[in-house]
């Protein structure tokens, strides 16, 4: 394999696509040596089967809002890879949603569910509509009508959609009870449920919890503690706002969160009590950041991420890809940030990641770091399938020990001549593996 030969031929096939091409190339480039060292692989072309996704459901979705009125969105779902188990990922729903993200989404998915330990292939789905500024009746006849194109797709052994960005309990409870209606089954077909209709412990925590997890790995290899470390988190949805509880209840300062509108600065690290601010004006209020800084009269800066903005140890972008640009990545580092670990899906883009790597700072990928909400999403599955359910702790404590085995498998794979850790590398190398050789087993399909 010929990496570059290969994503420009991508390129040529797939012109409008930027998302799905960065992704793919960040994992070729990692890859290619270790790929080159098993000819069989391109014997069986296992490259360019890996990188097109297996099939992609393209669908309109009409919905009726409150006044009367009919709107369409359009809704996907792309089924990447299920070479070691059933289709598995989110959904999301954003304005900004298109083939290109939900494949990059897709294919990511793909090797991190393969670092999970857990038997997961990869996929992602959306729509182009927005939860956002939409009464409850509404989201649920969006949800209604995008399950009653999807259903025929997806089911307990075939694909499991869970939440993502725009995608919550609120949501997923709504699909759920569509899909479970069309198809005459009560079966374990969403992750990410209600607790009373078979939806795991922690698996609301679970994303947040697992990078803060990871992060407590990677700060280990040189030493370090989080005790009193400031942390600059983007996002105030699922991850960003479970990342902080978890840092919080550590001794981290969580000294920065945000929304698409703008960031919020409190350098002495937010309070428990302006955390839970946070989750109810987000969950239950569904009101902007930019509240909190008019409550507690901080700094607010309108439009703008935190990177630029704030002094901090550590960086863990948790809003949405390519949120970390070459100059915020200088920024942080000037500031003093000694490590990023993403909760994001590609937060950073490829001019950031060199930068963090160039100044050998602690860099972990989404696809290492967030993986913990996905491999409690697997846990959740196999507590269905039992029709059992697990006490708190013991989910946490099976997410620990992913997360733990997931860094020594970046360790393994990624280390340096020098020491230094790619964890780029090493989650990229690791998860490929996997699926490849379940793929050769299992011949050309
Ligand atoms: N929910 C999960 O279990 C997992 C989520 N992720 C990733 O974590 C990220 C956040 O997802 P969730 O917290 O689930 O979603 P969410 O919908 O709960 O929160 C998303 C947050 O990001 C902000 N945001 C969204 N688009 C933005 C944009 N274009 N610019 C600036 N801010 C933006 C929103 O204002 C919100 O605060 C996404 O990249 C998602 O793919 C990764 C692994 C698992
Ligand atoms: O829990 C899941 O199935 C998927 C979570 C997710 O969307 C992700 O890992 O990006």
């Amino acid at each position: 394999m010929n990496a570059l030969s290969v994503i420009d031929d991508l390129k040529r096939r797939f012109p409008n696509e930027p998302e799905y091409i960065q992704a793919v190339e960040e994992v070729l480039t990692s890859i290619e040596d270790v790929y080159n060292e098993n000819p069989e692989f391109e014997r069986y072309n296992l490259i360019e089967r890996l990188c097109i996704p297996d099939r992609i459901f393209a669908f309109r979705v009409s919905w009726v809002d409150d006044k009367g009125k009919v709107h369409n969105n359009m809704g996907y779902r792309v089924q990447h890879n299920n070479a070691i188990g059933p289709y598995k990922g989110g959904i999301r729903f954003h304005s900004s949603v298109n083939l290109s993200i939900l494949k990059f989404l897709a294919f990511e998915q793909t090797f991190k569910n393969s670092l999970t330990t857990l038997a997961m292939g990869g996929a992602k789905g959306g729509s182009d509509f927005s939860p956002r500024g939409k009464s409850d009746m509404e989201v649920m006849r969006f949800c209604q009508a995008f399950i009653q194109e999807l259903w025929r797709q997806i089911g307990p052994d075939t694909d499991v959609p869970a939440g993502d960005i725009g995608v919550g309990g609120r949501e997923v409870g709504y699909m759920f009870g569509e899909y479970k209606k069309m198809a005459r089954e009560f079966t374990g077909t969403f992750t990410g449920k209600g607790y009373e209709f078979g939806g795991s412990l922690i698996r609301p925590e679970a994303t947040g919890y697992g990078n803060v997890y990871f992060l407590l790995e990677m700060l280990k290899t040189r030493g370090l503690s989080i005790e009193g470390k400031r942390v600059a988190i983007s996002g105030s949805g699922n991850v960003a706002t479970y990342t902080a509880e978890k840092l919080l209840s550590l001794g981290a300062k969580v000294v920065s969160m945000s929304d698409s509108d703008g960031s919020i600065y409190v350098p002495d690290g937010l309070s428990q009590e302006q955390l839970d601010y946070i989750f109810k004006l987000k969950n239950i209020y569904r009101g902007r950041i930019r509240e909190f800084a008019e409550e507690y009269e901080c700094q607010y800066f309108e439009g703008e991420r935190p990177w630029q903005h704030v002094a901090c140890d550590i960086a863990m972008p948790s809003a949405t890809q390519n949120e970390i640009d070459g100059d915020d990545a200088r920024a942080l580092i000037a500031n003093g940030c000694i490590a990023v670990s993403e909760g994001a899906n590609m937060p950073s883009t490829p001019d950031a990641i060199r930068e963090f790597q160039k100044a050998r700072i602690l860099y972990a990928p989404g696809k290492a770091a967030n993986a913990g909400g996905v491999s409690v999403s697997g846990l959740e599955m196999a507590q269905n399938s039992q029709k059992l359910s697990w006490s708190a702790e013991e989910v946490d404590r099976k997410l620990q020990d992913i997360m733990t085995e997931i860094h020594k498998q970046c360790v393994k794979y990624g280390t340096e001549e020098d020491g230094y850790i790619n964890y780029v590398r090493g989650a990229n190398v690791a998860g490929f593996m996997k699926v490849a050789r379940a793929m050769m087993a299992q011949g050309v399909l």
